[in-house]
């Protein structure tokens, strides 16, 4: 037996320890349900190693514990949002590959526990890649397709079957649109220049936004990525009305639709189009043809209860000539890989969304990886034949970029803040906090701005910001006031945090808000279903017509009867609490949960010891959720400041070949000559 680690020595490995000469099946499933314990690992990777085993067990070698492993390491990347496992990354930090330390708050084991890196020990990365070869439940990336095994290997990345189908899949509908711009004449440069005349624009620095619309309308994919207020809707509205005049001036409009991944993102998305289109300076035709309502993916692909697929699909496209996309950094890659293969491959899709924000819940981080190098001033940038479009159409003449590629030919950057101005806490916060740049944050944390405070988590000063952040919306709710009114409420203010349990996650913090709302008697009880109990949808209930993640609030109606009201296109949705499987309180909620949503005023609770799973994107994330108004709430003591920094130090980087699949393969662009289909002024 193996000297086993202390318990106090977790996270100190000891490396040298001598390994087991053999994986054995025992050993490899005591140790597996060990982790599943201590919250390293999920119940589901478990079950999946003795999914594989089982089948495994059939063929001739009785099967290798080691591939079991590899799966339940596989399963478990994709569970924290990895489309696959590098191999050569587990083999260099095997620990890496589980959560581990605990990430929600759970404590240092009490027993003895086997670590990856002894189960792994002696193996390197030929070898691994050799037995996973020889496997009859892996895959190679060249049989795969024609293959049903579990698990593809290629190169030395091992992917669960179904996110390598789904990467393949977008990476080759992607390719598709990366190649043959559409040419554009030279004369829209005018009537460009005339909708982006007059705005707001530094005299010393690009107009992005012209840039963003310039190369959208010569392409059938446009990434136009920017942190809040950078004029994402301004601009992709602007870009509509250009298109649709050159449409409607041919005779027939074009069919535009608009949507975002969550119901509250697609209720903000068409708020800012729709005023957006107020602005326009067009004809009352071309704004009357510009859509101005979103809806959610699932509802625009027609999800379908009980089952994966939609009713669109390749099949089945979707008919529409242009789709725009926002929030798009919170689409994970099945369904991207859903949404490209039911688009129509000649209509123009346009992502938007905040390349520097948190992924998605679920595996892939497809809208991180397109922006790959983007922004980043003169690094990655744009072709020589885009830079010379630019110059013609655009009216930007662009240095050169030290490295230019066609991906970044289709990513526009807009990266002046429209919201937050110069006086800004929030917005020189997020800025710090994106650089990276741990003493920036912290000296505008203890600066002078008035929109930001660092509270204690702790003390009197949390209890009145919950109570001030709350007593409006109570207040109207105890006069009876009209649901909507009262969901517009429940938008001012919002506790965030960065975990789901233990005191400083979503559970400690519900239940002691709960406790502070009904001490001051704007609740009567604090469990079961009750007015004013704001919940959030779990799962996604497509016969319901509601999503992971939307966020209602529970109201009596005139005779008592509890209903759990929704913000649904203009009106109000209602729903009977007991139609409700999957809803959790939300006063407080975690900031994945919160993206796409905006409120006045966020309550930002960081926990008081260091976790790897508050990241720079999380920080970043949950400050630009405020508009207005940011209490950022610390625990107390001397490591805080110290804690902070690593925080926004450390950096989310999600396993997934996205951005190489594309560049591989990447098609050249085509001139910008003219043919029949050339698009006119
Ligand atoms: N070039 C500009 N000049 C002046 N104001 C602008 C410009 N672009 C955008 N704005 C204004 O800035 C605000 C934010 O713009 P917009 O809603 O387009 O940004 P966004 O990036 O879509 O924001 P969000 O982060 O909320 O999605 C709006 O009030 C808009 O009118």
């Amino acid at each position: 037996m193996p000297p086993q680690p202390r318990a106090s020595d977790q996270f100190s490995l000891d490396l040298a320890a001598p390994a087991p000469p053999v994986l054995q099946r025992e050993g490899l499933f005591a140790a597996l349900a060990l982790w599943v314990e201590l919250g390293w690992l999920r119940q589901l990777d478990r079950h999946f190693a003795r999914f594989l085993a089982a089948h495994d067990a059939d063929s001739a070698t009785g099967g290798d514990p080691l591939v079991w492993l590899a799966g339940a390491l596989v399963s478990h990347q994709a569970g924290r949002g990895h489309v696959c496992l590098s191999l050569a990354r587990t083999l260099a930090a095997p620990h890496s590959a589980l959560s581990l330390p605990p990430l929600d708050g759970g404590e240092p084991p009490a027993t003895p526990v086997t670590l990856p890196e002894q189960l792994l020990a002696g193996l390197d990365l030929a070898g691994w890649r050799e037995r996973l070869a020889a496997s009859p439940l892996v895959a190679s990336a060249e049989v795969a397709a024609a293959s049903a095994t579990p698990l593809v290997l290629e190169g030395d990345q091992l992917y669960l079957r179904r996110y390598w189908q789904a990467e393949c899949g977008v990476a080759a509908r992607l390719r598709q649109r990366l190649g043959g711009s559409l040419p554009v004449s030279d004369a829209m440069a005018a009537p460009l220049a005339a909708l982006f005349a007059g705005h707001a624009q530094a005299a010393d620095a690009p107009d992005w936004q012209r840039i963003a619309c310039a190369l959208a309308l010569r392409q059938r994919l446009t990434i136009i990525s920017g942190g809040p207020g950078t004029g994402k809707t301004t601009t992709v509205t602007r870009l509509l009305a250009l298109l649709q005049q050159q449409a409607l001036a041919t005779g027939a409009a074009l069919r535009i639709r608009l949507a975002a991944p969550t119901g509250k993102a697609a209720a903000r998305l068409s708020e800012s189009i729709a005023g957006a289109v107020a602005k326009l300076p067009v004809a009352e035709g071309v704004r009357a043809a510009i859509p101005q309502e979103a809806q959610t993916l699932h509802r625009l692909l027609g999800a379908r209860p009980d089952t994966r697929h939609f009713r669109h699909d390749a099949e089945t496209p979707l008919s529409l000539d242009l789709l725009v996309v926002d929030e798009a950094s919170m689409v994970d890659l099945e369904m991207m890989a859903a949404l490209l293969a039911a688009l129509p491959p000649q209509a123009r899709l346009i992502l938007l969304g905040d390349k520097d924000q948190l992924a998605s819940v679920e595996a892939g981080s497809v809208l991180g990886d397109l922006c790959v190098g983007a922004g980043v001033d003169r690094e990655v940038g744009y072709t020589e034949a885009t830079r010379a479009y630019l110059a013609r159409v655009g009216g930007e003449s662009l240095p050169p970029a030290a490295i230019a590629n066609p991906l970044a030919d289709h990513v526009a950057m807009l990266r002046r803040s429209f919201r937050f101005h110069a006086d800004s806490g929030i917005g020189a916060l997020a800025r710090a906090a994106n650089a990276g740049d741990g003493d920036a944050f912290l000296r505008c944390l203890g600066g002078e701005y008035a929109d930001i405070e660092r509270i204690g988590s702790e003390g009197a000063a949390f209890e009145r910001r919950v109570v001030e952040g709350y007593r409006a919306l109570f207040a109207a709710l105890a006069r009876g006031a009209p649901a909507a009114e009262l969901l517009a409420l429940q938008g001012r203010f919002q506790v965030l945090c960065a975990l789901r349990r233990g005191e400083w996650g979503v559970e400690g913090l519900n239940a002691r808000i709960a406790q502070i709302l009904r001490q001051q008697g704007f609740i009567t009880r604090t469990d079961g279903w009750y007015a004013g109990r704001p919940v959030m949808v779990t799962h996604n209930d497509p016969q319901l017509g509601l999503y992971n993640g939307d966020l209602g609030l529970t109201l009596a109606d005139a005779d008592g009867r509890l209903r759990v009201c929704f913000v649904q296109g203009d009106g109000v949705r209602q729903v009977l609490p007991s139609r409700l499987d999957a809803a959790a309180t939300a006063f407080a909620m975690t900031v994945h949960k919160s993206q796409g949503s905006e409120f006045e005023h966020v309550l930002f609770v960081l926990p008081a010891r260091a976790n790897p799973i508050v990241t720079r994107e999380l920080i970043y994330t949950g400050i630009t959720r405020a508009r207005s108004r940011l209490s950022l709430a610390l625990a107390g003591g001397p490591g805080q400041s110290r804690t902070l920094r690593e925080a926004i130090a450390r950096r989310v980087v999600r396993e997934s070949a996205i951005a190489e699949r594309l560049l591989r393969h990447a098609p050249a662009h085509h001139g910008d000559e003219g043919t029949p289909e050339m698009l006119r002024p």
